[in-house]
């Protein structure tokens, strides 16, 4: 009668719930985590959900083994260093970290983080004080993390080192991951493919997660075209013995950093393939409802499993002469599968790893397990045929309105627009580098080399000034940076967003390469000593200045005034900008300043 109760309100409630992660919520709270305490789930699958679980942003799990090049691709994605991430050729992570945004950085150490209801991580306290000492969250004002949040991982030791114990579960650990994210990306180096014990133990950790799983075949610059085919054959091959799954995950082929390309070889495939896996990492916030909704029905598939497996094995108890019996039951549990299979006519996937199930039942009293209650498998079976269905409608809703989202944005993600390095519309004029309220100042940075660029700049021969963003691009390119750098690039020194380069917008270009070359990160927006002077805001009272700020706000390049000067007889017209320079020319700054000066200016 109370659970009928139960059942009624939460199905009343579910025709008035506004999001699918609040019907979601509710459907878990009153239908599954009831059967899931009953049935005793969390002592040998996952602890029980909780709200920060449906409320929290979709997140990544970046795996693999050592060395691979996980806090490399992390730092790639967001632009920026995360405190504590060292990268290096010997093991480096020895942490799992959740990098998350925040406006202030900050670090906050495992046992303090399991503690907050408003982060996903209570449950792993768990996995015991020597895990929680090694897993830590960080924070960082990063546009990226605005939207997901990454979990980069400690390496899958390879063999000479795996003998060294960990101190706790580690695939454990990371099923507990691969069950919380939306995405799981496994790292591989194309160049030094070695899998290990651990790494085939840490892939079996992820079934039932096949379907969030994607592999980064990394390092690809390094090696060949023929040994690359080898190389991605011995890869499939490996995977295909570990992971269950009909379907072949993904293999993104690349090198995801931002040094150059080793080779030009196979560039191009590259960098397809970095686009489409942006593309995902990009989409993962309008799959996250659908991504929420799939994870529940799976656990309440293997809620349905596990009351099977413990109330049959309690019914086989007999009242005397236990433990033989206990022994006989762990060792005959393949065969008990397949009985509850074949009688209750459930799909063999839905049945937790027979070998982790035989281990956990050892210290397990089948006397103390509960006997099947019908009503409860009914409900189960009316939550997943039904209920859940009640939410589409939401869910179809929610789709909608998330495709009009742009997605993912910062980092090295593809700006949509304003560039010529993605499809589209190259030219789209994506609007001026705004430094409105920031007056430039002091000197350029980019002057001491800009005659070197300039020769560049003539060579390319310019039109009209400027060079077109395609005959920039094919320049660009011969650099082997990655697109998704260049991209940054082009829209750091497109600085009037006309979508093209004059001399300076190109010396700032070059100069952004080579900060590149040299390894260091590009600025997330352009600094005020590298704003080229033709593009710099006057210093003015602060009257003039908000006049400016009106001026500007219309989206057309920053012009307050135009001359027309005779230098040596000829007429030269030009805009003004502001800064008392002309395009760079020194006899024509003479003549600004003298005019402004005789105007009073
Ligand atoms: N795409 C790449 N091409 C070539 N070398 C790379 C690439 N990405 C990373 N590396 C190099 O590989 C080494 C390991 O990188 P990193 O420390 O990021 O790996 P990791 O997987 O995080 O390692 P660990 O498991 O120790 O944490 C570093 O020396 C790094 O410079
Ligand atoms: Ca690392």
């Amino acid at each position: 009668m109370a659970s009928k109760e139960v059942k009624n309100r939460g199905v009343k409630s579910l025709k008035e719930v506004q999001t699918v992660t609040e019907g979601l919520k509710l459907l878990y709270r009153h239908r599954l985590l009831p059967l899931e305490k009953y049935y005793g789930f969390s002592d040998f699958h996952s602890p029980s959900l909780e709200d920060a679980d449906f409320n929290n942003k979709p997140m990544i799990l970046v795996m693999g083994q050592c060395s691979t090049g996980k806090t490399t691709f992390i730092r790639y994605l967001l632009e920026q260093d995360y405190p504590g991430g060292r990268i290096g050729p010997e093991p480096t992570t020895d942490c799992f970290t959740a990098i998350m945004h925040r406006d202030v950085e900050g670090v906050i150490p495992g046992n303090a983080l399991v503690m907050d209801p408003n982060k996903p991580f209570r449950k792993l306290s768990y996995f015991g004080n020597t895990f929680l000492n090694r897993f830590q969250c960080v924070h960082l004002p990063n546009q990226v993390l605005e939207s997901l949040s990454i979990i980069d991982t400690p390496g899958i030791l390879s063999s000479t080192k795996q003998r060294m114990s960990r101190g706790y579960d580690f695939p454990a650990v990371l099923r507990w991951f691969a069950e919380h994210v939306d995405l799981i990306i496994l790292l591989c180096d194309a160049h030094k493919l070695e899998l290990s014990d651990e790494f085939s133990r840490s892939i079996v950790a992820l079934r039932g997660h096949e379907d969030k799983l994607r592999v980064l075949l990394n390092k690809a610059d390094m090696v060949d075209s023929q040994q690359l085919m080898r190389v991605y054959g011995a890869l499939m091959w490996t995977l295909g013995k570990v992971i269950w799954s009909p379907e072949v995950p993904r293999v993104y082929t690349g090198s995801f950093w931002s040094s150059p390309f080793r080779t030009s070889e196979n560039r191009v495939l590259f960098e397809k393939e970095e686009e489409d896996l942006f593309n995902e990492i990009q989409n993962l916030p309008r799959n996250s409802a659908l991504r929420k909704l799939n994870d529940l029905v799976k656990r309440a598939r293997l809620v349905r499993c596990h009351a099977h497996i413990v109330s049959f094995l309690k019914e086989e108890m007999p009242l005397f002469r236990r433990d033989n019996k206990k022994r006989d039951l762990i060792y005959d549990l393949p065969f008990i599968f397949s009985r509850i299979q074949q009688r209750h006519q459930i799909p063999a996937g839905d049945f937790p790893d027979c070998a982790k199930m035989q281990e956990r039942l050892m210290y397990r009293d089948f006397s103390k397990f509960k006997s099947l209650k019908p009503k409860h498998m009914a409900g189960l079976d009316a939550l997943l045929t039904a209920d859940i269905a009640k939410l589409m409608p939401l869910l179809r809703q929610e789709e909608l309105v998330a495709a009009e989202q742009p997605g993912v944005q910062g980092g090295v993600l593809p700006v949509t627009n304003g560039s010529p390095f993605f499809e589209g519309n190259p030219f789209y004029y994506s609007g001026a580098n705004r430094e409105c309220e920031e007056i430039a100042e002091g000197p350029w940075v980019v002057s001491k080399d800009k005659p070197k660029y300039d020769e560049i700049f003539y060579n390319l021969s310019p039109q009209g000034g400027k060079l077109s963003g395609i005959k920039v691009k094919d320049w660009m390119i011969s650099t082997r940076l990655p697109n998704s750098v260049l991209s940054r690039i082009w829209k750091l020194s497109d600085v009037d967003g006309d979508g093209m380069l004059d001399d300076e917008e190109f010396a700032l270009a070059n100069h952004l390469i080579e900060v590149k070359l040299e390894g260091y990160g590009l600025p997330p927006k352009l600094p005020s000593d590298l704003v080229p002077p033709s593009k710099r805001r006057r210093k003015t009272s602060r009257t003039e200045r908000s006049e400016d700020c009106d001026e500007t706000s219309e989206s057309t390049p920053t012009v307050s005034g135009y001359f027309e000067v005779l230098v040596n007889g000829t007429l030269v017209h030009s805009k003004k900008d502001g800064d008392g320079f002309v395009d760079n020319n020194p006899k024509m700054a003479k003549i600004v300043s003298a005019i402004e000066s005789a105007s009073g200016k």
